[in-house]
């Protein structure tokens, strides 16, 4: 089967690689789609995202969803034809994070595309069954494969307790910010405001819905919050840049009482943060890391037209050409480039 290997940073072979046979409790996937994910682009360009390091040749690619093949002799639940989104992160099932239900914090996951786990940049991938979600006719499989960016939107809004009613910032208007835009809005929340530092960025970001968007090069944040929010803060702040600047400012933009989430990641992991402010001002600060439970959440609301995520794409490009959309996924005004595969 065909796959495009990462050998050496910046450097993808196209590999005949021996296609997989799925195991009792897996289904064979033919992969159709596939998001090109800021973690792909960064282990691309470095080989490296902190302690992660590939130091073999690496399949990435951890945004996927395609047709079901085949099924191991225990798979009851998917038959071949079913067309699935694939969960990239299979935890242990054993320890005391996947018991108590946790099982995102897994400390033994194998999580697609993170160093040593290949991941779908590939023709086909045998995948657990359980983490293979059905996908009804009206939702593509491009959308099945950016059910992983939002879930990590969904997941942050569940950390955040977005509710009906609430005034959502959220710093960072890339792909997660978007997708943490529709995930709030689907919880209800009312009003929603984007920043970033990037204008065409945030141009996309109110074409998508903003009510309100902020150039922080130009306008200072907690300004332009407090005004918007009658000098009272944000309910919930989710950062989605993980720039230093911006993980700073959450705090001077949530109300009393507030939540502010943390997605984005620092590049650097000691960020100086107002701990009085948090203290006097009574802030909840969650941290949140990936997602659980979300995929049938996701598919649910992309079946009833709740949220968009195909809109985000920018292009698409074929396995062969995964060097020049890896390039076009670099430029600073493109959210989501996809690869697709036909068979
Ligand atoms: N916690 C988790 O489970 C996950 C975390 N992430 C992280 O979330 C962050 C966002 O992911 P993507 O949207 O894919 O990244 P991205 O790099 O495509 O988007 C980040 C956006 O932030 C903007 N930005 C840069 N500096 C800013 C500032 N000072 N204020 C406001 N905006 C600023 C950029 O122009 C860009 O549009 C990244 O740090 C990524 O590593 C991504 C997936 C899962
Ligand atoms: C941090 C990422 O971008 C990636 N989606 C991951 O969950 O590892």
């Amino acid at each position: 089967m065909r796959s495009a290997v990462l050998v050496e940073p910046t450097e993808f072979e196209l590999q005949d690689r021996p296609r997989p046979s799925p195991g009792p409790d897996d289904v064979l996937v033919a992969v159709r789609d596939v998001g090109i994910c800021g973690s792909d682009v960064h282990y691309y360009e470095h080989g490296r995202i902190g302690d992660y390091v590939v130091e073999d040749p690496l399949v990435l690619g951890h945004e996927s969803a395609g047709e079901v093949v085949e099924v191991g002799e225990n798979v009851t639940d998917h038959e071949p034809g079913d067309r699935v989104a694939l969960e990239p992160g299979v935890p242990c099932r054993r320890c005391a994070h996947c018991k108590r239900g946790d099982y995102h914090l897994c400390e033994a996951v194998r999580f697609m595309a993170t160093p040593p786990h290949d991941g779908a940049f590939a023709e086909y991938v045998s995948w657990p069954a359980d983490f293979a979600y059905e996908l009804p006719d009206s939702v593509s499989t491009a959308e099945g494969a950016l059910c992983e960016p939002l879930s990590v939107g969904i997941h942050a809004c569940r950390r955040g307790s977005v509710g009906t009613g609430d005034t959502v910032l959220i710093t960072g208007a890339g792909p997660i910010g978007l997708m943490v835009m529709e995930a709030a809005r689907a919880a209800g929340a009312t009003d929603v405001i984007l920043t970033d530092v990037v204008e065409e960025k945030l141009a996309f970001a109110t074409e998508r819905g903003a009510d309100l968007t902020v150039d922080v090069t130009e306008t200072d944040l907690d300004t332009a919050v407090a005004e918007y929010t009658d000098g009272v803060g944000a309910d919930v702040v989710v950062e989605a840049s993980g720039a230093e600047p911006s993980i700073q400012s959450t705090i001077d933009a949530v109300r009393r009482g507030g939540t502010v989430v943390l997605v984005g990641l620092a590049s650097e992991a000691e960020v100086p943060f107002d701990v009085l402010e948090v203290i006097d001002n009574e802030i909840d600060v969650h941290g949140s890391f990936r997602y659980k439970n979300t995929y049938d959440a996701a598919i649910d609301l992309l079946a009833d037209g709740e949220v968009d995520v195909e809109g985000i794409i920018d292009f698409e490009s074929e396995l062969e050409d995964i060097d020049d959309a890896f390039h076009r996924a670099m430029e600073p005004t493109v959210v989501k480039g996809m690869i697709s595969l036909d068979s």
